[in-house]
């Protein structure tokens, strides 16, 4: 992102002067008659309704411009954390504008650089509509009544210990953008049901419905059909409110991605979830995304993706790199579990990634695509763990 990072060294504060407002233009006899109405070209009260006018003009104007530096600093701060996805399309300063950041937009495309970029602009859109029909004051009142969440980090340790392998967490996955359709005849509440009698410890939901093919009401059809494991909304989180619809909808845990959101982020969505009762996943895909999650306090939950949100790539060893050395030793010390996530197809991947060190993983294609994807649990472990 080196038009973030060379922000600094371009930025040249007020090097135009801010444009005149248009009641420096005024007559002169305009508005500094100290004799109003006595032979006055103009009423007084048009000349108050002009200036308020002017002066409204100008406060939205200010607004919008305050607004745009404001993103243009959250972006800044977010690419000095290494952080790649830009939280939406970048657009040129408002008309008018003035100040520090006027020669920020340069040969910038508005076209996503990615897909995870691509689907993270599309859900800000979708979030600010969904905001919109049900307000955040709205789900705080339908919270009043909701049920305690389930303890997902609780029944992962649980089945870890039971079973001796690393707690599963299971996919309820119809598609996704890299490998497409997985599932054609997709009832979400029988595979649940089929993963949980499989012997899953928790049960992750895709919600988003553009590229997964998911949705909200799989999440809350599964959670009122009487499943007992702890559901995941797997989702892509760029705004809190996010976090109480899936409560509202019943999750008791809730995914955010490190290559999405910045440390602050991070860090007040963590409690966010913490008062609503839901666990946090938080996702790491490389070393510094690990070494930003590790220094962030109250973290309990810790995934490593072996795929590559930007380019689809997938490769297992990357779970042993990100536990090995002194970042495995702080997670032992801080008593984090890690979740190996994706990519895991055989009981040799498991024992791989319990080598290094997880005491959970997230698997939704090898056992979503079996015809009983109960039974793709015991062909994934080698053995039936529903005991
Ligand atoms: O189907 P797989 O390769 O077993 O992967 C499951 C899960 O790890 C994957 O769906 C996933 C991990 N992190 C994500 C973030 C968003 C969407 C999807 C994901």
């Amino acid at each position: 992102m080196a038009g973030l990072t060379s922000l600094r060294s371009t930025r040249v504060p007020f090097l135009t002067k801010p444009k005149p407002s248009p009641l420096h233009h005024r007559p002169n006899n305009f508005s500094m008659n100290p004799n109003p109405g006595a032979g006055n070209r103009f009423p007084v009260t048009s000349i108050k309704a002009q200036q308020a006018e002017a002066s409204t003009v100008n406060k939205e104007d200010e607004l919008k411009a305050k607004d745009w530096e404001v993103r243009m600093l959250q972006e800044e701060v977010a690419a000095s954390q290494g952080i790649r996805i830009r939280r939406r399309p970048p657009t040129g300063p408002p008309v008018h504008y003035v100040g520090p950041f006027e020669f920020r937009i340069q040969n910038e495309g508005n076209t996503p650089r990615n897909i995870l970029e691509e689907i993270v602009w599309n859900k800000d859109v979708e979030v600010s509509q969904m905001k919109q029909r049900k307000p955040l004051s709205s789900l705080k009142k339908s919270l009043e009544n909701a049920p305690p969440t389930r303890d997902f980090v609780g029944a992962l340790r649980e089945a870890n210990h039971r079973t001796g392998f690393p707690g599963l967490i299971a996919e309820v996955k119809k598609a996704s953008p890299s490998r497409g359709i997985l599932r054609e005849d997709f009832d979400p509440v029988e595979i649940a049901k089929a993963y949980e009698k499989g012997g899953a410890a928790c049960l992750s939901v895709l919600t988003d419905e553009k590229y997964f093919k998911g949705s909200f009401e799989n999440l809350e059809a599964i959670r009122n059909a009487g499943v007992k494991c702890p559901l995941l909304c797997k989702e892509f989180v760029v705004d809190a409110w996010q976090i109480f619809y899936a409560r509202v909808k019943g999750a008791d845990a809730i995914l955010l991605i490190a290559a999405v959101l910045p440390d602050l982020d991070i860090k007040y969505m963590t409690k966010i979830c913490k008062m609503l009762g839901l666990t946090a996943l938080v996702e790491v895909h490389d070393e510094r995304e690990m070494d930003r999650v590790l220094a962030i306090e109250g973290v309990e939950l810790i995934g490593i993706n072996n795929r590559n949100l930007e380019t689809f790539e997938v490769d297992i060893s990357n779970t042993k790199k990100l536990l090995e050395g002194e970042r495995g030793q702080l997670i032992c010390q801080k008593d984090i579990i890690v979740v190996g996530e994706s990519g895991l197809f055989t009981p040799d991947d498991i024992a791989y990634v319990q080598e290094a060190g997880v005491k959970a993983v997230l698997v939704g294609e090898s056992i979503v695509k079996q015809s009983d994807p109960g039974k793709g649990i015991s062909g994934l472990f080698g053995k039936d763990i529903s005991l």
